[in-house]
């Protein structure tokens, strides 16, 4: 039988619903095989008229993971970019806005922060101070408003999405589903879809999911997290994932070196200097010990 290729919009457990030129199709895997990300392209045999098994999944672009000791968990598939969304309320986590940059820079994916809620003016200048420490890394920062200026922002991140698969994660409360609600306008119908479809339970919005917007553009809402672990990475992909590294690396004194305690380290050097933020080279130290617990 003829093979169909589609794209998955959406992942539950070992569920998934898959776009295919024509309709929309739940599917599972093989086997106990769970490797399938939201955004991936497949191959697949129908088994009735709206299911299907997943045969093949086609190379990808790139792809953005979460991983723990334990295990790893695929966020999504063949996106270009990353949106980073952030608020003036509640407060955000640079902890966890740094550890998405890493997950980005390592994944090859361009990464955009988005700034909204910036009607709250009593946390506006405090804020704006705090972003532009990451617009100082070159990453571009927008400021929107999801709910006081909805057309504002339509302008400000349609030309941004446009030709582009976008993923958009951020905080519980930052605001990503009023953004995704402005640029989707018919989501919450889609997601009531999909969750009959993957048969995902009244209340769990918690999957990731993606929305076509036209041939060239789509866009993927992740949930919100708490936490945001890249055990996968090497050491040699950590220090190439801190875009501020890169002009030092090279010009330690040992050609293998952790820039962690060794001497005439040309990283630590920037950091007592001032070229590197200490909470940058706290967090790279960090994941480079993330990386040495790794059990799997
Ligand atoms: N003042 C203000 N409030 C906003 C803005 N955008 C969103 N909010 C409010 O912030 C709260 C959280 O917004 P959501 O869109 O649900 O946030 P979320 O990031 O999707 O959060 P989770 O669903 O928990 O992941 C809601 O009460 C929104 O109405 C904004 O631009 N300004
Ligand atoms: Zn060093």
């Amino acid at each position: 039988m003829e093979l169909i290729t589609g794209t998955v919009i959406a992942a539950h457990g070992r569920h998934y619903l898959v776009q295919t030129e024509s309709a929309k199709l739940q599917c599972v895997t093989r086997g106990k095989k769970s490797d399938v990300a939201v955004g991936d392209l497949v191959k697949l045999k129908l088994t009735s008229a709206n299911q299907g098994v997943i045969e093949e999944i086609t190379e990808r672009q790139t792809l953005l993971y979460r991983s723990d000791q334990y295990k790893s968990k695929l966020l999504a598939a063949n996106v270009t970019q990353l949106f980073i969304v952030v608020a003036t309320e509640p407060g955000f986590s640079d902890d966890l806005v740094s550890r998405s940059l890493v997950a980005a820079e390592a994944a090859g994916v361009k990464v955009h922060i988005i700034l909204n809620k910036i009607d709250v003016v009593a946390a506006l200048e405090k804020t704006r101070q705090r972003v532009a420490f990451y617009a100082g890394l070159g990453y571009p920062v927008h400021e929107v408003s999801a709910t006081t200026q909805p057309e504002a922002t339509c302008t400000a991140l349609l030309p941004l999405l446009k030709g582009h698969s976008t993923i958009l994660i951020g905080q519980s409360g930052m605001g990503k589903s009023s953004i995704i609600n402005l640029i989707v306008p018919d989501a919450d119908i889609a997601v009531r879809e999909i969750s009959a479809a993957l048969d995902t339970g009244k209340h769990t919005t918690t999957f990731t999911r993606l929305y076509v917007i036209d041939e060239e553009t789509s866009i993927i809402d992740s949930p919100g997290f708490q936490e945001f672990g890249l055990y996968h990475l090497t050491e040699g992909m950590l220090e190439r994932a801190f875009p501020e590294f890169a002009s030092y690396l090279g010009h330690c004194k040992f050609y293998n070196c952790h820039h962690s305690n060794e001497p005439e380290c040309a990283i630590r050097t920037a950091v007592a200097a001032g070229s590197i933020a200490p909470m940058r080279h706290a967090l790279y130290l960090q994941l480079l010990h993330e990386s040495s617990q790794k059990l799997y």
